[in-house]
């Protein structure tokens, strides 16, 4: 069954620490979504507060409507993937995942299905003590499709994979929400993700500051211009004004515009210009500068 995720209005605050501010975004079924932000940005907040391992300050993130702790079935309905887990190294993949499914009240029989889904039989009797980091990754992708769920949430999934790690990752994704389901992957960098992804939801600093699909980012960046002006706010008021788009890029402005017609809109409110340039570098400098990251 499609189930979507909805995150409403979601504000975690630890003491006076805002680590999500009122994040509001969907994740469509059948779309592989990357959850994207620099470090502290709030990403494994949220994926926390939407297993209900965290309890919110403000707002609601639920599955299909319902919040995880009231879901009929979460195990059939929700994969999760928190982290590279902490597995005992002395047990096997095999009995890992045995004792994962019986505390979970699923059929010991899913054991060798998802085992073989991850393509880890071969190795399913060696002591995880002894796994890379690309197998410990794929035992935990193991463990979250255990229930057969509708939706995965995985944290960081490609973090220290080569790449073909991340191919292997990427066209797993892909099978599994092209049958409809629904994929939330979350990373730090846009570049190890862009290939597996349909959206993206970008934060930085607890505050959402992107969602929609790649595609529309991508053709945001075409048309980017970077901008700093003497009086920035002025600035960014008369092209407010003037009905363009603009955004914060940390110590600079990001418009949604060609430097042509920056320049002219500068120009006619009698603004003076100290850098006017087309942003270039493609997607990852894009989503750098939007999340206030160096590059
Ligand atoms: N239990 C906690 N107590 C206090 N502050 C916290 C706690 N958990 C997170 N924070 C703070 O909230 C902010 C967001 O942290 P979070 O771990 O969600 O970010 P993230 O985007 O997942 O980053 P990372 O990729 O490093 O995990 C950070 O400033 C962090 O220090």
């Amino acid at each position: 069954m499609p189930v979507s995720i909805e995150i409403q209005g979601v504000t975690k605050r630890f003491g006076e620490v805002s680590a999500v501010e009122d994040l509001t975004f969907t994740v469509r079924p059948g779309r592989v979504t990357g959850f994207l932000g620099p470090n502290g940005a709030g990403k494994t907040t949220t994926l926390r507060i939407l297993l209900g391992l965290v309890t919110a300050t403000a707002g609601s993130a639920t599955f299909g409507g319902a919040r995880y702790g009231d879901l009929p079935s979460p195990l059939g309905t929700v994969g999760a993937a928190l982290e590279a887990a902490s597995f005992h190294p002395g047990r096997s993949a095999r009995d890992f995942l045995r004792v994962h499914a019986a505390g979970g009240g699923i059929d010991a029989g899913r054991v060798d299905v998802v085992l073989q889904m991850v393509g880890m039989t071969t190795y399913a009797d060696r002591r995880v003590g002894g796994y890379s980091l690309g197998m410990r990754q794929r035992l935990g992708l193991a463990a979250a499709l255990l229930g057969d769920p509708d939706v995965l949430v995985l944290d960081e999934p490609t973090n220290g994979l080569d790449p073909e790690g991340i191919r292997w990752t990427r066209e797993f994704l892909r099978a599994f929400a092209g049958t409809g389901r629904t994929v939330l992957v979350s990373s730090h960098l846009l570049a190890e993700v862009q290939q597996m992804v349909d959206d993206v939801v970008v934060l930085a600093n607890g505050r959402l500051v992107y969602s929609g699909t790649l595609e529309e980012l991508a053709s945001r960046e075409q048309v980017t211009t970077r901008v700093r002006a003497a009086d920035a706010a002025a600035l960014a008021a008369a092209l407010t004004a003037a009905g363009i788009g603009v955004r914060d890029g940390g110590g600079e402005l990001l418009v949604d515009a060609m430097p042509e017609t920056v320049g002219q809109v500068a120009f006619r409110a009698g603004q003076e210009l100290h850098l006017l340039a087309p942003l270039g570098g493609g997607l990852e400098e894009l989503f750098l500068r939007m999340t206030g990251g160096e590059r």
